[in-house]
């Protein structure tokens, strides 16, 4: 199939074609049913159910090619964003709260230096030059990369090789456990940035209402994430200490319940979507302020 002439009529969504991010960037897409079948070795899938080209893209290009408008769409990491000065080129839609990292200055875990500050003048190496320049710069207080007295270097991989190779006195990379430098012998003295993946737009899309729609749908999966839907009876009375407790992301749901004699108090049932993390605790919290029946139910997908 011809697919470069199928493309026009397409969104164009870049998305990581290997490592960290890609796995996870699967599973969101086939939650906002983007669905695709990806060929071996091809760059390029089209979508079987909407208007929408999945380009396989390094992490690292992804920031470009929709800052420049050649893609709608991008999943990339915040610290590509930032490495490749593409913040303000681009929409930045959504922390899809994945691919969580920190970049970090790391020195040798059993040598003298302890601050940044006595890195000045020193060599680093990184995959990130712009934005351990831009930390340099800031910290020797110059303006321009080239009055810098540190010297920043670039390498492809492999980082945390460089320090026992005698090739720098610190390193500037990406560290989530913590395991790779502690393996390399490094300790950390700084973190550069906190990153993690997020859903980025370019300002002008070809195709804003389908940039809108699937937004919402990412959207939709983060709340379904993070939220799962409570419901529960109770007493009209106690309403205002219940809904403290839970108050819902706008606002609770209130229906009243059929009495069953006249002399039976007003009763009302209550959904609500509360966070994941809190449900025990908040249905603790409704048992001893009198709320009976309490339910907890998983959100499958949602629109917020
Ligand atoms: N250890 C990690 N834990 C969590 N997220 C990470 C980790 N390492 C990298 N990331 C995130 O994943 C993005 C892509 O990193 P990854 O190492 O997968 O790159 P890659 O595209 O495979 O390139 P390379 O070939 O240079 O390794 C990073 O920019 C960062 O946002
Ligand atoms: O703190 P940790 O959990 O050990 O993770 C950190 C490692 O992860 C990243 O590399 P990755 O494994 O993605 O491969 P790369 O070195 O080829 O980029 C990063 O560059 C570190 O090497």
């Amino acid at each position: 199939m011809d697919l470069v002439n199928h493309l026009p009529d397409r969104l164009l969504f870049a998305v990581p074609k290997k490592g960290r991010l890609y796995e996870k960037c699967c599973e969101l897409l086939s939650g906002a049913d983007i669905q695709f079948r990806r060929s071996n070795r091809l760059d390029i899938a089209l979508s079987t159910n909407l208007p929408v080209a999945l380009i396989f893209l390094p992490a690292a290009d992804i920031p470009i090619f929709v800052g420049e408008g050649n893609c709608d769409l991008g999943i990339t990491g915040l610290d590509q964003i930032k490495e490749a000065d593409m913040l303000k080129d681009i929409e930045d839609l959504l922390d899809l709260q994945f691919g969580s990292c920190k970049l970090q200055i790391q020195v040798p875990a059993e040598g003298d230096i302890t601050t940044p500050d006595q890195l000045i003048g020193k060599k680093i190496v990184s995959s990130f030059t712009k934005l351990s320049s831009d930390y340099f710069q800031s910290l020797e207080n110059v303006s321009t990369a080239s009055e810098l007295k540190t010297n920043i270097r670039y390498v492809g991989g492999s980082v945390e090789a460089s320090c026992a190779l005698g090739v720098a006195d610190a390193i500037v990379d990406l560290v989530e456990s913590g395991e790779t430098m502690k393996a390399a012998g490094l300790k950390p003295i700084e973190t550069v940035l906190t990153t993690s993946a997020h859903l980025i737009s370019s300002k002008n899309p070809k195709f804003p209402e389908l940039v809108q729609i699937i937004h919402q749908r990412f959207e939709g999966i983060m709340a379904a994430q993070r939220y799962t839907l409570c419901e529960y009876n109770a007493p009209r009375s106690i309403l205002p200490t219940v809904l403290k407790i839970t108050p819902g992301r706008r606002a609770a749901t209130i229906s009243a319940l059929e009495k069953r004699s006249e002399e039976e108090e007003d009763w009302v049932a209550v959904s609500t979507m509360v966070e994941k993390k809190r449900t025990s605790d908040i249905m603790d919290q409704l048992k001893k302020a009198g709320a009976t029946d309490i339910l907890c139910f998983e959100i499958k997908n949602c629109r917020v």
